[in-house]
């Protein structure tokens, strides 16, 4: 026990406790704590109401109502390789993305079931799930819980997909809480995922006008109408217990009353 001073248990009082072991309840490859900040008091009934999941819940039925008309698939054996028509060619040998710019402008298309390669075939990452453990923490009594990284995670790194409930315009209408909903897309359609209920760690995930974390749209269906998973990749090496951030954009922020607290020197949203 480390000696401070006669106040020394007031400062022992101060360390985070641990309030869930896993709140991924064994859905992830690693456990997702939670810590509290014993400094304030946060909300700890989200807990209780969600329902952590890694999938995406076809809610209003735009999955299965699709054609079910396969989508091309590759015949390349064991790895695939640039030449391959399906690969997106955006992974390295280890994995990660080199190209962030890249990563940004296309969809990532990754090998499906249908594809004759093998599936531990380089050009399957996102679909596999996350790797790299991270944890939740009571991060300031303004933005509520955050997302930081347990271990160091390399540049590049696919490291969670946004998964929720997939929702269409008017259930999205319906829904009074816009703070958890996310933009994808099924084919030509334009769709939502609703992380508030149900979803993984992402849905934690806090804005920074510098963040570290970006988004991209990965395809891995075998059917010909694609659902666009919306996949977070590392976008420097993020070093233990540092806070995991992406850019909620501009029209997210466009219709918000409260400042922007991502504590950024060039923060655009401060002034609200
Ligand atoms: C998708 S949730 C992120 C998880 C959230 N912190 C929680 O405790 O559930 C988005 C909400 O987090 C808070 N938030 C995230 N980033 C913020 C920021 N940079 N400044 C202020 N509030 C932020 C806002 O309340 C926002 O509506």
């Amino acid at each position: 026990m480390p000696y401070i001073g006669n106040e020394w248990h007031k400062e022992i009082n101060k360390q985070p406790v641990v309030l869930y072991e896993d709140i991924s309840q064994g859905c992830e490859r690693f456990t997702v704590p939670v810590f509290s900040n014993p400094r304030f008091s946060m909300d700890t009934l989200v807990f209780d109401t969600f329902k952590y999941t890694t999938r995406i819940i076809d809610f209003s039925g735009n999955l299965a109502s699709r054609s079910a008309t396969p989508t091309f698939v590759c015949h390349c054996s064991g790895q695939c390789t640039k030449h391959c028509e399906c690969s997106s060619s955006i992974y390295s040998p280890k994995g990660t993305v080199e190209d962030m710019d890249q990563l940004m402008w296309d969809t990532v298309r990754e090998c499906n079931e249908n594809c004759e390669c093998a599936l531990w075939c380089g050009n399957r990452v996102a679909q596999k799930g996350a790797m790299y453990p991270v944890e939740i923490f009571a991060r300031d009594p303004w933005c509520g819980w955050g997302v930081r990284a347990s271990v160091d995670i390399p540049f590049g790194t696919f490291i969670g997909e946004y998964a929720g409930e997939l929702i269409d315009d008017d259930e999205a209408t319906e829904r009074h809480d816009s703070t958890f909903l996310f933009e994808t897309r099924v084919g030509p359609e334009t769709l939502t995922i609703d992380a508030k209920y149900s979803g993984n760690y992402t849905r934690f995930i806090n804005h920074s006008c510098s963040p570290n974390v970006k988004v991209a749209n990965v395809s891995w269906d075998y059917d010909e109408i694609q659902l666009i998973h919306m996949c977070f990749y590392t976008d420097k090496l993020i070093k233990k217990r540092e806070e995991l951030t992406i850019d909620y954009g501009e029209a997210w922020w466009a219709n918000k009353k409260f400042p922007c607290r991502c504590g950024s020197t060039e923060c655009r949203y401060q002034n609200k």
